[in-house]
């Protein structure tokens, strides 16, 4: 089931990254890595980025991240800016890109980013001091990344010691002592057991309860699905399909015993929803957002529709995957 945080859902959310057209060639290559990609992200929302081996999702968080510079292509950045006349609509774009990125992301990569001699506390208090010039704040941030990832039980062990599900923790506590408002996960659940993998995932669900940006990538789809509003599909450097998930495939069948005026009572709810499909004694119904229902109901209700039978259901991402790679792969073979 994909996630439908439910505040979440039912906030505008701000656009806070917005990248137009980008293309980047490794200067190796004769092929472009990332090529003409357009993607938007929105303040506490969680945007998965999927595909195969090679597809590009870590080059293109690069160059989110600021890390690599694209080719061509425009990326904003926006700030929450109090004074803001535009607050309520947009975020300020942000002035000083690099500045926007200093203060603002982390990226926690798919390798392990600490030093495997040094114990966790050692590890967390070095990256700590380099992001928190204040001694006296830095044991209180200290103790917090330890609680947050919990890793207090483990804090003067090696790093080198730990379990794969420890040190992709400690990756992530490196990470997000920084307090980042926006985060980038290349697949850091990678090679660690189901219980370690749900553990971070539920750290990440609380990330975003709490408003922070996350933009994800892994190879579990039901990852992807548990925790992405918003998914990206990348094939060799293009996106193939940009998908709100929670918006775009929700349906409701209802069943209904024969109603006098189909024809009027379907003109009335396609007055509320235009991706409507009615039969004698069906709906088909396309919701863009949950509180939809609400106004479906009463309009069925006015019409003294006598409901037989609901089924609510939701295409999975491996379909959407799926159907995605199948439809492309049928284009291809057509195309030869
Ligand atoms: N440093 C590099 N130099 C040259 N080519 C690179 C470099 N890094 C990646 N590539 C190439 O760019 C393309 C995209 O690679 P990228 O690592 O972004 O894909 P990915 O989707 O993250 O793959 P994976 O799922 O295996 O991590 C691939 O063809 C890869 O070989």
């Amino acid at each position: 089931m994909v996630n439908q945080d439910s505040q979440a859902s039912q906030v505008q959310h701000k656009v806070i990254i917005k990248a137009e057209q980008l293309a980047f060639r490794y200067p190796s290559n004769d092929f472009p890595s990332i090529d003409n990609v357009t993607v938007t992200l929105k303040k506490g929302k969680c945007t998965g980025i999927i595909g195969p081996n090679g597809a590009g999702k870590s080059t293109l968080i690069s160059l989110l991240c600021g890390l690599l510079t694209p080719e061509k292509g425009q990326l904003t950045y926006y700030v929450d800016d109090e004074s803001s006349q535009a607050k309520s609509t947009l975020l300020t774009k942000a002035t000083n890109s690099q500045a926007f990125i200093e203060q603002h992301i982390a990226l926690i990569p798919q390798e392990y980013a600490f030093y495997p001699e040094l114990t966790v506390k050692q590890n967390l208090q070095y990256f700590i001091a380099i992001s928190e010039r204040k001694r006296d704040k830095q044991a209180s941030i200290l103790a917090a990344s330890l609680a947050q990832c919990q890793l207090t039980h483990v804090a003067n062990k090696k790093a080198a010691s730990l379990s794969g599900g420890y040190k992709r923790r400690l990756n992530i506590a490196i990470a997000l002592s920084k307090s980042p408002d926006i985060i980038f996960l290349d697949e850091p659940t990678v090679g660690i057991d189901p219980v370690s993998r749900q553990e971070i995932i539920d750290l990440l669900k609380t990330l975003k309860a709490q408003g922070k940006s996350l933009v994800y990538t892994s190879h579990m789809l039901n990852e992807v699905e548990q925790l992405c509003d918003d998914i990206i599909l990348l094939e060799q450097g293009k996106a193939l399909a940009v998908s709100d998930l929670t918006s775009s495939n929700m349906m409701i069948t209802v069943s209904f015993l024969a109603h006098p005026n189909t024809e009027m009572l379907r003109k009335q709810l396609q007055v509320l929803l235009p991706d409507i499909d009615t039969a004698q004694t069906q709906l088909n119904i396309k919701i863009a957002d949950i509180s939809q229902l609400n106004a479906i109901f009463t309009c069925l209700a006015q019409n003294m529709l006598v409901i037989k039978q609901l089924h609510f259901s939701q295409n999975s991402i491996d379909q959407l995957y799926f159907s995605v790679y199948h439809s492309k792969q049928a284009t291809q073979d057509g195309a030869c």
